[in-house]
């Protein structure tokens, strides 16, 4: 089931395209990951989905349609939360409860829980300013969460974090998803494949690829032939034979290396080894490898 659809949205700063006609779909309980480089469009896809800037094209879409006020409906993190520092994270949790539309009791039964999932509880009649920065973010998480929305959406959670922290938070993370769909953005493809069930790949303001986790790890991490020759050795005529064997994608690395992706990798290797030996080819390496994910998003970009 879907819960939110984006549909060709598009924002423009006058000349500068910040987002071109993004479509993608969030689902009801799944963790999404908004992945890209710098400026690739993730924070102003974000605020968009949070309705805190309105698209200059295109629109979103919701199972019912969109609540008038959507902050009970969604949580939101931004990249860098503000706290009134003179307040202490109880008080904060519990206004932002009130704001939300939970009532006094309500507020603070919540923020109790949600204190203690956030490891703040000894902390909880502290004033904010005096907290860490990874303190902070726990406080902006559970904040967000205070009112049990149906849509989280954070904006680089765990950036600032160290090892650590940002366990705990993709902990939190973990169990909240059972009741809640999550969009996070992150530049970090190790923080996305712990707990994120889809991604969203974003480059230059458009979506570059979007599917779920577990498929696009499968299909990233097929096996592929990796073979160096000497420099100066003669391959050329024998990488030239392998390359014209059935289903062979063959390319070149550097000058003395290349990659072949087929499906009959037993058949290929063996073709390989046979020819090399009979021709005299000297290789320096020869080896059947598995690309990781974070190399093929790379690719991913680069086309
Ligand atoms: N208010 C603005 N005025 C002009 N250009 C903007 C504005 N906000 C964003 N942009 C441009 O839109 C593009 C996308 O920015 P955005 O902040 O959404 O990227 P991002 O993926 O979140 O980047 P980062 O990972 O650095 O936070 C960038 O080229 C940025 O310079």
């Amino acid at each position: 089931m879907k819960l939110l659809t984006a549909q060709r949205i598009g924002r423009r700063y006058g000349q500068t395209i910040a987002l071109g006609e993004a479509s993608f779909s969030i689902g009801d309980r799944r963790c999404i990951a908004l992945l890209g480089p710098n400026g690739a469009g993730k924070t102003t896809t974000l605020s968009i989905l949070a309705g805190l800037l309105e698209p200059t094209s295109g629109e979103m879409l919701a199972e019912g349609g969109l609540p008038a006020d959507r902050r009970r409906w969604m949580g939101f993190l931004p990249q860098q939360p503000a706290f009134f520092g003179w307040m202490t994270g109880r008080e904060t949790m519990e206004t932002a409860g009130r704001l939300c539309g939970l009532s006094a009791k309500e507020a603070s039964n919540r923020t109790k829980i949600l204190l203690e999932q956030a490891g703040l509880t000894d902390a909880a009649d502290r004033r904010v300013g005096g907290y860490s920065g990874g303190m902070k973010q726990r406080l902006g998480l559970a904040q967000a969460v205070i009112h049990r929305p149906r849509l989280l959406l954070l904006d680089e959670p765990v950036s600032a974090l160290d090892p650590i922290g940002r366990r705990e938070v993709l902990t939190m993370l973990e169990q909240w998803k059972r009741d809640m769909s999550i969009v996070l953005s992150t530049h970090v493809l190790h923080d996305a494949e712990q707990v994120c069930d889809d991604i969203i790949l974003m480059n230059k303001g458009s979506v570059v690829l979007q599917g779920e986790m577990d498929h696009i790890r499968q299909s990233a991490g097929r096996p592929y032939i990796r073979i160096e020759t000497e420099a100066g050795d003669n391959a050329s005529e024998w990488l030239a034979t392998l390359e014209k064997l059935p289903g062979v994608r063959m390319s070149a690395t550097s000058r003395y290396s290349r990659s072949i992706e087929t499906d009959d990798i037993d058949g290929v290797r063996e073709t390989a080894l046979r020819t090399a030996l009979e021709g005299g080819i000297k290789l320096l390496a020869f080896e059947v490898a598995r690309k990781s994910l974070e190399q093929w998003f790379v690719e991913a970009l680069n086309e």
